[in-house]
This record gives C-alpha cells, structure tokens and sequence, in this order.
C-alpha cells in the first residue's frame, strides 16, 4: 500500500511563506491518521508534492493532546499541527503560522477584520496572528536563552562546523521555544561558501537537535529616532535541510543580535533570507513579533 493512503482524496493546499514551502490541509474533527512516513513521502520533493512541512488545520477541542485542550481553553478554535518534511514534530513555525491563518481565510473558516488578532494553537502555545494589509504578523511569545546571562556574556555556549568553512565557530543558542543556534560570520563571501547539507557537528548536541542560523550583520539604519538593524541569513532546519526562510529563526537571530549588541543594539531587524524578507520586533517585555507575508500556491488531491 502506498505511503500516501491515509491522504488519498483529501484536498491538499500548497502555499509558501517567504518560499519557506508548506502543504495544508483541514482535519477539522482529528480523523485523519497521518504517520510520519505519510508526511516525508508527500513532501518528497520529486515522488511526492514537495515541501518544508506539513500543517494540519485541527480543532483544538477535537484533538485530544494537553496542547490542543490548553489552546482551546484559551479560545484558539484552529490548532496548528505541524511537521518537517522528515515527518518529525516541531513546537512552532513562524512561517507555517503565517499561511496557515492566509489559508484559513481562503477556506472560509476564520473571516478576521485587518488587524483583528486570530488565535493559533501550537506545541509551543497559543500565538497570535494579525493581518496588516498583504502580511501578518504573529505574536511569536517569550524567547529564552538557555545559556543564561553566561552564555550572553561569554557571546556564545555553542560550536558550530558548517562544511565549507573553517574551523569551528561559536554561535549563540535561542529557543523560540523550538530550539536554534545563532552563528555570526564576519562577510557575505563565508555566507554563501557554507554547505549547510549535511551540517557536520554542533556541540553540544542537543538531544532533541537544533536549527542552524549562520548570519552577517550588514549594519543599522535610523528613522524616526527608532534604529532599524539589517541581516543576511541562511538556514538549516531540523527535519528539512536547508531551506529559503524560517520564521523562529528570523526571530532568534534578532535575539541574539541584540543580546550581542547590548542595551543599544536594535530591537526592529530586518532579516534578508534567500525567499524574501522578514521583519523582526523584539518588545520591551521579552516577546518577539514575526511580519511577513504568505502566499497560497495552489490545490491538488492526491491519486
Ligand atoms: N520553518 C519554520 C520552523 C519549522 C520547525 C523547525 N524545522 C524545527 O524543527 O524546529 C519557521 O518558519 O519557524
């Protein structure tokens, strides 16, 4: 039987948030048994549709996980149930957030005015989405550093060996809450000679493994008194490879960006991906705002 049965018939979407790649679909009562050889073989990208991930469009209350009954407790109808492209679970996709509520519009389910907030649920907790215009903006909570006040103090508490580059480099580790590792290079020409598949080594390595930022800072810009930042990033994801944006990346970069810079550093950066560009608030209270936009692609159900 094939990998792919359990989807046979079910209308899939696909769609793209800063050509960070998703397929969706709407599960609205939790029937659907999707394992996670179905998710790799429907993101293969040449023997399946192709993508980042999975988002699954759940109803909080029917899904039956502590997460999804803590979503809908706090009024999040719509639980985002989101996998890599290898099949394995994340706690949140900043990206996937994005065009998951743009898909929901499209279907009918949700009909938020622009710049009503909507409620996602997520491994990581309720989020919060809002439209502006063509983007939203989704109220990515608290980060944290693992490291504590050391790791900020020392600059890092991780090694990074990227191939193509030399030597070892230290980097930064942020969870948003799904975990990352900030590692900055000093130009453009180091950036685009790293070979993020297959990342060599990152020590130490986390048990539940990690997302990989390399960036470099391409300096500050000041409007209206607020002093904007600029970054030029690429990516490896858990469970995806390398990929063209990633949202809680975006968002741990400017983390660390900031926790590099000190109390001066910017608190708005703009986070220039291989798929477009994100913008990045870090709020006085220990949250960050991811904005962007997300487009849907097109329908197709499988054979
Ligand atoms: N692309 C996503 C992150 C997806 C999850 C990640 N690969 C993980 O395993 O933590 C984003 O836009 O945040």
């Amino acid at each position: 039987m094939s990998l792919l049965a359990p989807l046979r018939g079910v209308p899939l979407t696909k769609g793209h948030a800063t050509e960070n790649d998703f397929v969706l679909l709407t599960d609205p009562d939790a029937r659907l048994d999707v394992d996670a050889a179905a998710v790799a073989a429907l993101c293969d990208r040449r023997a399946g549709i192709g993508a980042d991930g999975l988002v699954r469009a759940v109803r909080s209350a029917a899904l039956g996980t502590p997460e999804a009954r803590a979503a809908a407790a706090e009024g999040a109808e719509w639980f985002m149930d989101y996998r890599n492209a290898d099949g394995s679970v994340a706690e949140m996709c900043g990206n996937a957030a994005r065009l998951l509520a743009t898909y929901l519009v499209d279907e009918g389910l949700i009909a938020p005015a622009d710049g009503e907030p909507v409620l996602i649920g997520t491994r990581g907790g309720v989020r919060t989405v809002t439209r502006t215009g063509t983007d939203w903006t989704v109220d990515m909570g608290p980060w944290q550093l693992p490291g504590g006040g050391d790791a900020v103090t020392r600059g890092f508490d991780v090694a990074v060996q990227v191939r193509g580059l030399e030597g070892t480099r230290a980097g930064l580790r942020v969870t948003m809450p799904n975990p990352h590792a900030v590692v900055a290079l000093p130009d453009e020409d180091e950036l685009a000679a790293a070979d993020l598949v297959p990342l060599v080594a990152v020590d130490p390595e986390p048990a539940d493994g990690t997302n990989v930022e390399i960036v470099v800072p391409l300096g500050e810009t000041t409007t209206d008194g607020e002093a904007t930042g600029a970054v030029r990033m690429r990516v490896q994801e858990r469970g995806a490879g390398e990929t063209r944006s990633c949202g809680t990346g975006a968002c741990a970069v400017a983390v660390a960006l900031h926790a590099w810079g000190g109390a001066g550093a910017p608190r708005l950066w703009r986070v220039l991906v291989p798929g477009g560009e994100l913008l990045v608030r870090l709020t006085d209270d220990g949250r960050a705002l991811l904005t962007g936009p997300a487009t849907l692609v097109g329908r197709v159900t499988l054979r």
